[in-house]
């Protein structure tokens, strides 16, 4: 497609695309929405800031609830590989998960209910830090969000294994809940050729790392799913040192709370195992946790009967995903749900590489405002 003949919403979120920032860094982000916000028809609109994040209240004609619709906005620390001649001019950074189609959408779905307004109110939510440290859960309780929750929510989140046409949730869980994981150890370093009178960190680190993988196919139900995946670890500076610090960086990922409270005793206990069997200081730190996102099961039913009932979209009930997404904290909350929307791509998400199928804006948008339109009239 030419760069003249570009749906709207498609150019919007190619120049979303140019600009990803880290959690809570979104500035020229929100910028470039309230920039855009500012094109549109005043009147309708009631617009509020939080932190990186935007609110806008779209004034429903004869309002009796508020509908609400979030899309996340951060990008990753990721170097982009795409082929892309408007790839992201942020050096590290990149759109690599979506949220710039994300944002497009719901800029597109906005600017139509502004020209068109429904009955009912409705609520886009801006969302900052989804990636990382967690942006729902802080905005979900900010005074700004309160005072205008909506009694529903729904978002999206893009599908690289589909195709673009195809959406897909399942009522209940359909993300996982996650937790991060910092483990710092200390002992003795020294020189290569005293080993007795070290505390060899590599070594504890090493049977930690080995350790920590007994957790989930010893301590885990098998029918429970649960990751455990160390992604990173650092020690040492040179061949001819013993290192006397270890840094273990993970996540853990569970379909049930009560696995996640039961993984984090055992890595605990592990820990405090090998403090004494290596003679080191051992502190763990859980970072960013993320609560499952657990679709309200009657309106996910609802909403994928009428999404097939349409005939523009081919509805999959899908498994759920072992990936994380804040917008859990929002459905504790609020009814509502979530759903993958297909675009095609053979590289995953967080792949350097990733081009999401940009027609899949196309099909969301019409979808979800014919969609809120209907959920409006109920
Ligand atoms: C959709 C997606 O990829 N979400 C991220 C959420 C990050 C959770 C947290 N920072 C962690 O690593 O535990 C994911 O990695 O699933």
């Amino acid at each position: 497609m030419s760069r003249t003949s570009l749906h709207p919403f498609v150019q919007i979120r190619r120049q979303l695309h140019q600009i990803p920032e880290l959690g809570f860094e979104e500035f020229k982000t929100q910028q470039f929405i309230l920039d855009y916000l500012r094109q549109l028809h005043q009147d309708r609109m009631e617009i509020k800031t939080w932190r990186t994040g935007v609110l806008v209240k779209v004034k429903g004609t004869n309002p009796r609830r508020c509908l609400g619709y979030r899309a996340d906005m951060d990008g990753l620390p990721i170097e982009e590989e795409t082929s892309y001649d408007f790839a992201s001019t942020h050096p590290g950074q990149m759109h690599a998960c979506g949220h710039d189609v994300h944002m497009a959408i719901a800029l597109g779905i906005l600017t139509h209910f502004v020209e068109h307004p429904i009955a009912d109110d409705l609520l886009f939510i801006f969302q900052p830090a989804e990636e990382g440290p967690g942006g729902a859960l802080p905005m979900l309780e900010s005074a700004e969000f309160q005072s205008w929750k909506p009694d529903f929510l729904v978002a999206l989140h893009i599908a690289p294994d589909y195709p673009v046409g195809t959406i897909a949730t399942k009522p209940g869980i359909l993300f996982a809940n996650t937790s991060e994981l910092f483990i710092d150890l200390k002992g003795q370093s020294g020189h290569a050729s005293l080993p007795h009178r070290s505390n060899d960190m590599v070594i504890a680190a090493s049977q930690l790392a080995m350790q920590l993988q007994t957790i989930i196919s010893r301590n885990i139900d098998p029918l429970d799913s649960a990751i455990l995946t160390i992604g990173k670890v650092t020690i040492g500076t040179k061949q001819n040192i013993i290192p006397g610090k270890a840094r273990l960086e993970g996540t853990i990922r569970t379909l049930s709370m009560e696995s996640m409270a039961k993984i984090k005793d055992r890595i605990r206990d592990l820990v405090r195992g090998i403090e004494t069997g290596f003679e080191c200081e051992a502190s763990i730190d859980w970072g960013a946790n993320y609560c499952q996102v657990d679709n309200d099961p009657a309106l996910t039913r609802e909403f994928m009967h009428w999404a097939q009932k349409t005939g523009d979209v081919n509805v999959v009930e899908c498994k759920e995903a072992m990936a994380g997404e804040d917008f859990g904290y929002f459905l504790r909350d609020i009814p509502g749900f979530m759903f993958w929307l297909g675009v095609d791509t053979p590289f995953g998400l967080h792949h350097p590489k990733i081009e999401p199928d940009e027609r899949a804006i196309e099909t969301a948008i019409p979808l979800m405002t014919r969609y809120l339109e209907w959920k409006s009239a109920q």
